[in-house]
C-alpha cells in the first residue's frame, strides 16, 4: 500500500510506527488473496445482554460506549478463540473524509469508518487490566462501515454524539445491543495483533469480519463534530483518529471462509 508520510507523523501518532520489539503490530492491510482459508476455524457466536450497557464517553481518541464486565453476560465465544471473553466497550476509528478512516484495509482499500468491539479473556485473567498485558487477554471484533443506507442502530448511537462533544464528557446510555452492528455474514479474517492506541500492547486476537455494514453521510458526519479537546480549549475537530499501517512481519491472516 503506498504509506501516506503524513499519516505517520499525524499529530495523534507521533509516537513511533511500531513500538521498539513489537513484532505483531495492528492495524495492518489484508492482502486477500495472501489469506490462509482454516477449515478448523468455528463461527464466532456472539451473545450480548443489552442491560450490560453502561455509558456512552468521549475519552479525547474516540468515543467509547461501555459494558458491565463483572459477569459473562455479553461475551462472545469460537471463531479462533480457545476461551469465552467479555465485552467491555466498543468505539470506532474514522475520518475527516470518506475516503479514509479505517484502520484496517483490504487489499490496500480503506473504508470510512471502523468499529471494534473489544473483549476480554476473564476465563484466564481476574480483569481487564491484567488481560491487557497478556498475548490472549483481548479479542476485539472489527466491522467496516461503508456509505450507503442510513442504519437504524446506529442512530441510537448518532443521536447522543452531542452531549459527549468534548474530551471526557460522558453520558448514561443503557439497553444496547451491539450485535445490531455486526453483519449477519459470519465470514470473517483473523490474525494476532495489538492495540492501536497506546499501550500498543500484542494482546489482541483481531476477527475483523469480510462485510461492511452500511451507514449513511449524515451519520458519519456526526463523527466529525466530536471533539479531541476539553470544553474551553481551542476546539480540534475528532477525526482521523486512526493509527498508519503497520508491517505484517511473520504472521498469517487466516480466512474462515473459501
Ligand atoms: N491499565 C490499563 N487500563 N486500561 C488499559 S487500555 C484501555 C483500552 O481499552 N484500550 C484500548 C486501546 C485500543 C483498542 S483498539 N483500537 O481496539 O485496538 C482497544 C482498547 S491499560
Ligand atoms: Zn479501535
Amino acid at each position: 500500500c503506498s504509506y501516506r508520510l503524513r499519516d505517520a507523523l499525524h499529530p495523534l501518532w507521533q509516537s513511533p510506527l511500531a513500538i521498539p520489539g513489537g513484532t505483531r503490530q495492528s492495524p495492518i492491510n489484508i492482502q486477500w488473496r495472501d489469506s490462509v482459508y482454516d477449515p478448523f476455524l468455528k463461527p464466532l457466536k456472539i451473545a450480548y445482554d443489552p442491560t450490560t450497557c453502561l455509558h456512552i464517553w468521549n475519552n479525547g481518541y474516540s468515543f467509547l460506549v461501555e459494558f458491565d464486565d463483572s459477569t459473562d453476560r455479553s461475551i462472545i465465544v469460537g471463531g479462533p478463540l480457545k476461551n469465552q471473553y467479555r465485552l467491555k466497550q466498543f468505539h470506532f476509528h474514522w475520518g475527516a473524509i470518506n475516503d479514509w478512516g479505517s484502520e484496517h484495509t483490504v487489499d490496500c482499500k480503506f473504508y470510512p469508518a471502523e468499529l471494534h468491539l473489544v473483549h476480554w479473556n476473564a476465563v484466564e485473567y481476574p480483569s481487564f487490566e491484567e488481560a491487557v498485558m497478556e498475548g490472549n487477554g483481548l479479542a476485539v471484533i472489527g466491522v467496516f462501515l461503508k456509505l450507503g443506507a442510513r442504519h437504524k442502530g446506529l442512530q441510537t448511537l448518532v443521536d447522543a454524539l452531542p452531549a459527549v462533544r468534548h474530551k471526557d464528557t460522558v453520558i448514561e446510555f443503557d439497553d444496547f445491543d451491539p450485535s445490531c452492528l455486526i453483519p449477519s455474514c459470519p465470514d470473517y479474517w483473523t490474525y494476532a495483533g495489538s492495540l492501536t492506541t497506546p499501550p500498543l500492547t500484542e494482546s489482541v486476537t483481531w476477527i475483523i469480519k469480510k462485510k461492511p455494514i452500511e451507514v449513511d453521510e449524515d451519520q458519519l458526519e456526526a463523527f466529525r463534530t466530536l471533539l479531541f479537546t476539553s470544553d474551553g480549549e481551542e476546539e480540534r475537530r475528532m477525526v482521523d483518529n486512526f493509527r498508519p499501517l503497520q508491517p505484517l512481519m511473520n504472521r498469517t491472516v487466516r480466512s474462515s471462509f473459501r
